[in-house]
C-alpha cells in the first residue's frame, strides 16, 4: 500500500443474506464505530434499500454486484445504473469471474457496464483474474491485460475513476490465497498498464480478492500496489470483515 492512496475494503456478499441476517451484520458493522479504512458492502439487489437505510449515517458505503449496460427499456431482470444511483450506491462490482463464467460476460460487456456505472456517478469495481489452467499455462499476464485493456479502451479519459480488483479465479472461495508476491506481481503489471493510459494511475485503488481472511490480510495489503481487498466469505462475518478493515489501515 502506498502512503498516497487511502485503503479500501469492499465486502461482496454474493447471493447471501436475508432481512434478518443482514440486520445483525449491519448492526455489528455500525456499532464498531469509526473504521480505520474506507469500507463498503456490495449486496444483492433486493437488499439495496435495507443497506441504504441502515448505513445512511455511517461511513460505510454500499453498492451492487452487477449493472445493466442499458439505461432503461424492455430488459427483463436487468437493473440500470440510474436505479442503483437512486439507492445512493457508491460502488458496483462489474466483471466478477462468477459472472464471466456463469453468465458468459465478455470483456466488452464488462467494459460497457463499467462505462454505464460511471455515467451515473457510480464507481465500478472492475474484476480481472486468471483461472488455474491459465496460470499453469503461463497466461496470467496476457489474460489480465486483455481484460483490463477492454475497460481502459471503453472508459478513455475516465480510466482513473474506476477501482480495479485482481481476483485470481483459483483463489476465490477455495482457501487458496495468492501469495503476497504473486498478487503484488500482477498488481504491478496492472498499475503499469493503467499508467500507460492515465496520468492518475498512481492514485488509483487496486484491490486484491480471493480467500482474504483476517490472518492473511495484513501481509497482502502491505504490498506496494495492493490498496485493500474485495472480500467474499469473510465479509459475511462482522468480526472478520472488521478485522480485515483494520488490517488495511
Ligand atoms: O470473489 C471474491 C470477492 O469478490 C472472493 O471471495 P472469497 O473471499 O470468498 O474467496
Amino acid at each position: 500500500m502506498s502512503e498516497t492512496r487511502q485503503p479500501l475494503v469492499v465486502g461482496n456478499w454474493k447471493m447471501h443474506g436475508s432481512h434478518a441476517v443482514n440486520e445483525q451484520l449491519l448492526e455489528a458493522l455500525k456499532s464498531a464505530g469509526p473504521l480505520p479504512a474506507e469500507a463498503a458492502v456490495c449486496v444483492p439487489f433486493p437488499y439495496l434499500a435495507q443497506v441504504a437505510e441502515r448505513l445512511a449515517r455511517s461511513p460505510i458505503g454500499w453498492g451492487a454486484q452487477d449493472v445493466s449496460v442499458h439505461a432503461q427499456g424492455a430488459y427483463t431482470g436487468e437493473v440500470s445504473a440510474a436505479m442503483l444511483a437512486d439507492f445512493g450506491s457508491r460502488y458496483v462490482i462489474v466483471g466478477h469471474s462468477e459472472r464471466r463464467q456463469y453468465h458468459a460476460e465478455s470483456d466488452t460487456l464488462v467494459a460497457d457496464k463499467a462505462k454505464a456505472a460511471l455515467a451515473k456517478g457510480i464507481t465500478p469495481i472492475v474484476c480481472v483474474g486468471e483461472t488455474l489452467a491459465q496460470r499453469e499455462a503461463g497466461e496470467t499476464e496476457a489474460v489480465v491485460k486483455r481484460q483490463l485493456s477492454a475497460v481502459i479502451h471503453a472508459l478513455a479519459h475516465c480510466v482513473s475513476e474506476m477501482v480495479v480488483a485482481y481476483e485470481p479465479v483459483w483463489a476465490i472461495g477455495t482457501g487458496l490465497t495468492a501469495t503476497p508476491e504473486q498478487a503484488q506481481a500482477v498488481h504491478a503489471l496492472l498499475r503499469a498498464q493503467l499508467a500507460a493510459a492515465s496520468p492518475r494511475a498512481a492514485q488509483m485503488k487496486l484491490l486484491y480478492g480471493g480467500s482474504v481472511k483476517p490472518d492473511n490480510a495484513k501481509i497482502l495489503f502491505a504490498q506496494a500496489d495492493i490498496d485493500g481487498g474485495l472480500i467474499g466469505g469473510a465479509s459475511l462475518k462482522a468480526e472478520d470483515f472488521l478485522a480485515i478493515c483494520r488490517a488495511a489501515a
